[in-house]
């Protein structure tokens, strides 16, 4: 252990008591095009976009005490312990100033889950999942370019796996609840989107 010190204890955490919070949770295989939608979903229905991959690489390079764990953690496509990551979101919902959140690519796993709703009480409006073949999420990886560490084939293959046997539990979890709702993710981008903007219709009058 370093010497930085632990800023995060001091911090409160609880939201303001009379704000309704909306959240989406984005789930799907990496690759599945989780990110892209996002983009558009911000464009016209005013949510602000939390990726915690994003919040972890960013952690990463801050130089935080915990870089290194997340980095080796990110190079073997596992799941980083859910303090870390939901510290983070938290953080970044308080100072978003907005009250809907698309939360792309968490919970992860049954861990994940619990703290989320453990720590923030929050549960979520829906889940929006992305269903898409692996091979078509293999090749999109193979050719996304954006120069991350993770996105080789040997990573990308143990992330499949991780999808597999930790995340899609979760997608079940929320599906015994009716809270799933699922899009064909196979299809080219703009048709993808139609069929997401059919399921943020009820959103459009608040859209900013
Ligand atoms: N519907 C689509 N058809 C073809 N290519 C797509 C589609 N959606 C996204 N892509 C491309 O596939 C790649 C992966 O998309 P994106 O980064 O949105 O996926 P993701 O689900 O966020 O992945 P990860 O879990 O690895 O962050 C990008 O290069 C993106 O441009
Ligand atoms: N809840 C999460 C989300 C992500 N990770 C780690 O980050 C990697 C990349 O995530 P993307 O959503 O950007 O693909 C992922 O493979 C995990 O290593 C995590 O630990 N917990
Ligand atoms: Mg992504």
């Amino acid at each position: 252990m370093g010497t930085m010190v632990d800023a995060s204890k001091d911090i409160d955490w609880s939201f303001p008591g009379d704000k309704k919070i909306t959240v989406v949770f984005v789930l799907g295989g990496p690759g599945s095009g989780k990110g892209t939608q996002c983009a558009n979903i911000v464009k016209h229905f005013g949510f602000t976009h939390l990726s915690a991959g994003d919040l972890l690489r960013a952690e990463k390079k801050s130089g935080s005490k915990n870089g290194t764990m997340i980095q080796n953690m990110m190079k073997e496509g596992k799941i980083v312990p859910s303090e870390v990551t939901v510290k983070l979101l938290q953080k970044a919902m308080l100072e978003s100033g907005n009250d809907k959140f698309l939360i792309d690519g968490f919970p992860r796993n049954e861990e994940n889950r619990a703290a989320f709703e453990n720590v923030t009480k929050i549960e979520p409006e829906f889940v929006l999942f992305f269903d898409c073949p692996e091979e078509e999420m293999e090749q999109r990886l193979l050719n996304r370019n954006q120069g991350r560490d993770d996105d080789n084939i040997e990573t990308i293959r143990k992330r499949f796996k991780v999808f597999v046997e930790s995340s899609l539990p979760v997608v079940e979890y929320y599906d015994s609840k009716g809270k799933v709702r699922k899009i064909d993710a196979a299809k080219p981008v703009d048709e993808v989107f139609k069929a997401v903007e059919v399921i943020f219709a009820p959103f459009n009058a608040e859209a900013v």
